[in-house]
């Protein structure tokens, strides 16, 4: 794939969604579909947005027990996404099953630690340590399932690509050096992520909510 960025098209609204994506469809590599839009338009909305010709990348992030992960992962089989998502703290017989009920030309990656938590965060949900050594133990268990990635911040990328130089690493939670960072705490800029070691960015508000959201798309696939 040449171009590494997925747009995240977080509305609940499919004629923004889909207008949205014709204007940077050739500033991007695919689209990202998450749970704002899934729970508004579900798998036909998804069908809707596949119509373009881009890859779909649907964030799910399922986490549930084996059994129903697997059976939802099944029932999404037929969208064919080429990336879809699942927590890793769901253990490993989830990422196993998750993985064993994907279609064949699907990637499943293990979200680690959300970009939009620090160290203090995951200390409040039980978990001591750095974001780094979350990260660490997540990939290792990842790797060991069988799935095909994982997703991280931009600070954690080249830590877990050491881990597992094969993996299939997505970060999130990118910014220019100007940009707004909202509601995200672990941000590094495209280039930083990218040279880290990541395979895709997913970038969502820095182009959705740009003034001109092709040109923000052209613009930091510059800097790359
Ligand atoms: O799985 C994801 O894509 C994801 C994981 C994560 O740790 N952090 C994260 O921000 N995301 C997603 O990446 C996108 C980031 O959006 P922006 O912050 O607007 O660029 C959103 O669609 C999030 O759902």
């Amino acid at each position: 794939m040449s171009n590494r960025i997925y747009v995240a098209l977080d509305t609940a609204d499919l004629a923004r969604a889909k207008a949205m994506a014709t204007r940077v469809r050739h500033h991007v590599g695919g689209i990202k579909l998450g749970l704002e839009f899934f729970s508004a338009h579900g798998q036909s909305g998804v069908h809707a947005m596949a119509e373009l010709g881009l890859p779909i990348f649907l964030d799910l992030k399922l986490h549930d027990i084996p059994n129903t992960v697997a059976k939802a992962v099944q029932a999404l089989g037929a969208l064919k996404p080429a990336i879809l998502t699942v927590h890793a703290s769901g253990g490993r017989a989830m990422l196993e099953d998750a993985k064993a009920a994907a279609p064949l030309g699907t990637k499943v990656i293990a979200v680690t630690m959300l970009t939009s938590l620090d160290a203090a965060d995951l200390a409040a949900t039980g978990v001591v340590g750095s974001a780094h050594d979350q990260v660490s133990r997540l990939t290792e268990l990842a790797r060991e399932a069988g799935v095909d990635g994982i997703v991280c911040s931009g600070a954690e990328v080249a830590a877990a690509k050491a881990i597992w130089p094969k993996g299939f690493f997505v970060v999130p939670g990118v910014r220019l050096p100007d940009g707004q960072i909202g509601d995200q705490k672990r941000v590094v800029t495209p280039r930083q992520a990218m040279d880290a070691g990541a395979s895709i960015l997913v970038v969502g508000r820095p182009i959705t909510q740009a003034e001109d959201p092709d040109t923000a798309a052209r613009a930091i696939g510059a800097t790359l």
